[in-house]
């Protein structure tokens, strides 16, 4: 059996990006459509910034087993689309059962986590800060500060990810906007459809 090689990567906290890795991609505003509540505002920064990118991901991936972890730096511009702060699409890992870690580097926001049956969860992500995702629980996150949110994430290599599971409940249960305040607050989401019984059970017992 021949072992694979260990690995350093270095994160470069300024820049976002994490060396040595071996995957990048970079979303754009106009790959972000049908995300944001007000589209007038989200039409205007397509006008203004389409092109530009809205976040990033630098990562290295060393296998496809579950005994495999990718690991990697996501970097979030800051900004908001009317009064909501910008996010990341969410999804739930493919592989329900399979949990990721996130790790603070710079700037702050938001984990928002959404159980297949409608439970929110919120938590506060900054330097030094470690949010568990645990198995099950949909994610996604936002960046709440006036600068680059960064932080470094871990998941097992086969978790995969589902994205229509938020298309298909209208997005995400709720919405963060900015408080008027200098804060934030979560508003639900009227568009948010409960997902049936059905559903919820074949995530739940999809469990490899
Ligand atoms: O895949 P999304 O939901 O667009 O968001 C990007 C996020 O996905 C991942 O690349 C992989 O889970 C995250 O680490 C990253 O923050
Ligand atoms: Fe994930």
């Amino acid at each position: 059996m021949t072992l694979q090689e260990p690995r350093l990567c270095q994160v470069s906290v300024g820049a976002g990006l994490l060396g040595n890795a071996d995957g990048h991609y970079q979303k754009r505003f106009s790959d972000l459509r049908g995300l944001y509540a007000d589209s007038a505002a989200f039409g205007r920064l397509l006008e203004e910034r389409g092109q530009e990118v809205a976040y990033e991901v630098t990562s290295y991936t060393p296998g496809s087993r579950v005994s495999d972890l990718i690991l990697g730096v996501t970097r979030m511009e800051p900004g908001k689309v009317g009064d909501e702060y910008f996010l990341t699409r969410g999804h739930i890992h493919a592989r329900g059962d399979r949990p990721e870690i996130y790790y603070g580097q710079a700037g702050h926001g938001l984990m928002q986590m959404e159980s297949p049956d409608g439970e929110v969860r919120i938590l506060g992500i900054g330097p030094q800060s470690i949010c568990y995702v645990p198995p099950f629980w949909i994610h996604r996150s936002v960046n709440l500060g006036p600068t680059d949110l960064v932080m470094m994430f871990a998941y097992p290599a086969d978790s995969g990810q589902d994205y229509g599971i938020i298309e298909r409940s209208g997005g995400m249960r709720v919405r963060i906007l900015d408080d008027g305040q200098g804060g934030w607050k979560q508003v639900e989401n009227p568009a948010w459809q409960p997902r049936s019984a059905s559903e919820i059970a074949a995530i739940l017992g999809g469990a490899a």
